[in-house]
């Protein structure tokens, strides 16, 4: 059985989309995910996005790292499956509905509201996740915040000199963060811009992180270190991201379909 794949990105945040609304595909798992995900015997990309038929909304987007491990929400692949749908769309995710919208930039999100509290995040017990007083090692005192998953942000003067190879890891999976977490890295440049790196739960050190993005906007906004719309630069580029008033997240920017193919499953070893 052959099956169809499209090949996209966000800023280089890459995915492998399935399109399982017209036929069904053969059953999603860890192990199917990370074999597509693999850069050397897969497909290769940092996650799998698996398109769905939904009750609740134009379909449902089910996004799952290259670890295998499948996860609430994905800003970059938001706007990536808003460009495929080619129309205002509503998705349906695990972290909640969202709206993707074509605009002048690319694709336009309303990633939904963030949360704070500690159990929210999660965290394994009570903390104030608003200055978490933990470290490790030159990273101190961050911020937490939901926006669908799970993101610790620490402020810094450089994110570049940061080894985030070394030290993303180590947070990522610390037992401070019972479902892991995604770790960010930002400076801010002025009331309107910040430059960012994450390395993201289950795929690593990646181009761009849209929901990051979102994440360390919000929490430098609720420290009061840039104003309610800001210019997001990751090492694939720019995201701008506003907070509304009404405390909706609205994320922005491009979104691109690099090639289509097929690939028959046996071939990755994964028995369909
Ligand atoms: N690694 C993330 C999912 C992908 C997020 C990222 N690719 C984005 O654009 O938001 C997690 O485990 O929560």
């Amino acid at each position: 059985m052959r099956i169809e794949f499209t090949k996209m990105h966000g800023l280089g945040n890459d995915f492998v989309v399935l399109d399982a609304r017209l036929r069904p595909l053969p059953a999603m798992d860890a192990a199917f995910a990370a074999a597509v995900a693999d850069r050397h015997t897969g497909i290769g990309c940092d996650q799998l996005i698996l398109l769905e038929p939904s009750d609740a909304a134009d379909f449902r987007m089910r996004i799952f790292n290259a670890d295998g491990s499948e996860v609430e929400a994905c800003g970059n692949a938001t706007r990536a499956v808003g460009l495929l749908h080619g129309r205002a769309a509503r998705i349906e995710t695990l972290g909640g509905l969202l709206t993707s919208t074509p605009s002048e930039t690319g694709i336009s999100v309303e990633m939904g509201k963030p949360r704070f509290d500690w159990n929210a995040i999660p965290l394994g017990y009570a903390m104030d996740t608003h200055a978490m007083p933990v470290a490790w090692e030159e990273l101190v005192n961050p911020i937490a915040v939901n926006v669908g998953n799970p993101h610790v942000i620490f402020f810094v003067s450089d994110p570049y000199a940061i080894d985030m190879a070394r030290i993303g890891p180590m947070i990522e999976t610390d037992q401070i963060f019972p479902e892991r977490v995604n770790v960010n890295v930002a400076a801010i440049t002025a009331r309107d811009a910040m430059i960012l790196r994450v390395w993201e739960r289950g795929a690593g050190l990646t181009r761009a992180c849209g929901t990051g993005a979102c994440a360390s906007a919000i929490g430098a906004m609720k420290r009061g270190l840039v104003d309610r719309r800001v210019t997001v630069s990751l090492p694939g580029g720019p995201l701008v991201i506003e907070w509304r008033e009404d405390d909706e997240i609205v994320m922005s920017g491009p979104a691109t379909e690099a090639f289509r193919g097929s690939f028959d499953p046996a071939d990755f070893g994964i028995i369909a």
